[in-house]
């Protein structure tokens, strides 16, 4: 397994910049090589501004993004029209200007497509077994201040599960109810690239790069077959 590597920017726009232009460009030769990328979106504060630098891009480049799988690692378990989706998020702020191809867009389920989140997860293991099961080219995650990754938090019983996808009810941030993806699922991708900003994840940064448990930081669990990406900022690097 190779060592993570870290990419230190001078702050968050300029994060945010580099791992558009960096997503663009794996993409583009993923496409040249005649291949059909998947990819898993994150929620969370820097991702908004790296779908936003995806919009203003993507037109220069040499990206087809309807021929582009696009998943999420997580979602918050509320109304589809909710501002806290994740989904929503990405679509406002880049897929539909980039014309994604809504077949190949995989949303997880909301409240509106599930009795409940374990019936979601349920759901979302399945959409992902009849598409090769998550062989993800890149998952892309943001991470909490107390190490959280998708949703994933320190302490919850679904940090041990083998399952695809799961249920989270009593989240401690907000909204209370989520679907995740797992670690076994999470490290099934060929390249895992953490984005993050700002000090108050620093301590974080530190504990899961110092080889901390991964019940305590679950960002420590989660490594890509072929590589794990840091994207920093300055002050998310501070403590290392
Ligand atoms: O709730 C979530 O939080 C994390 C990090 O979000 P941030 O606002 O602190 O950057 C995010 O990675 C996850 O996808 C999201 O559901």
């Amino acid at each position: 397994m190779a060592e993570p590597l870290i990419e230190v920017h001078d702050d968050s726009a300029a994060l945010a910049t580099a791992v558009a232009g960096e997503l663009l460009s794996r993409l583009a030769d993923a496409q040249a090589a005649g291949g059909i990328p998947q990819i898993a979106l994150t929620g969370g504060t820097i991702a908004e501004d790296i779908h936003r630098e995806l919009a203003r891009l993507s037109p220069g480049s040499e990206v087809d993004w309807s021929q582009v799988v696009i998943w999420w690692g997580d979602e918050r378990f509320v109304a589809p029209d909710s501002p806290d989706r994740n989904s929503g998020q990405a679509q406002a702020a880049f897929l539909d200007a980039v014309g994604a191809d809504p077949a190949k867009v995989h949303a997880m389920p909301s409240t509106a497509d599930a009795t409940d989140v374990e019936a979601g997860a349920t759901a979302y293991a399945e959409t992902l077994r009849t598409h090769g099961a998550g062989e993800f080219d890149i998952v892309m995650l943001g991470i909490g201040p107390d190490g959280h990754i998708a949703s994933l938090f320190p302490g919850f019983p679904q940090l041990d599960s083998d399952a695809i996808a799961v249920g989270v009810t009593g989240s401690p941030k907000p909204p209370p109810e989520r679907i995740s993806l797992t670690f076994p699922a999470l490290n099934r991708a060929r390249s895992v690239w953490f984005l993050v900003s700002g000090a108050g994840k620093a301590a974080a940064v530190a504990s899961a790069l110092g080889g901390a448990d991964l019940h305590e930081t679950p960002a420590a669990g989660v490594v890509g077959r072929e590589e794990t990406i840091w994207f920093l900022d300055r002050e998310a690097a501070s403590e290392l």
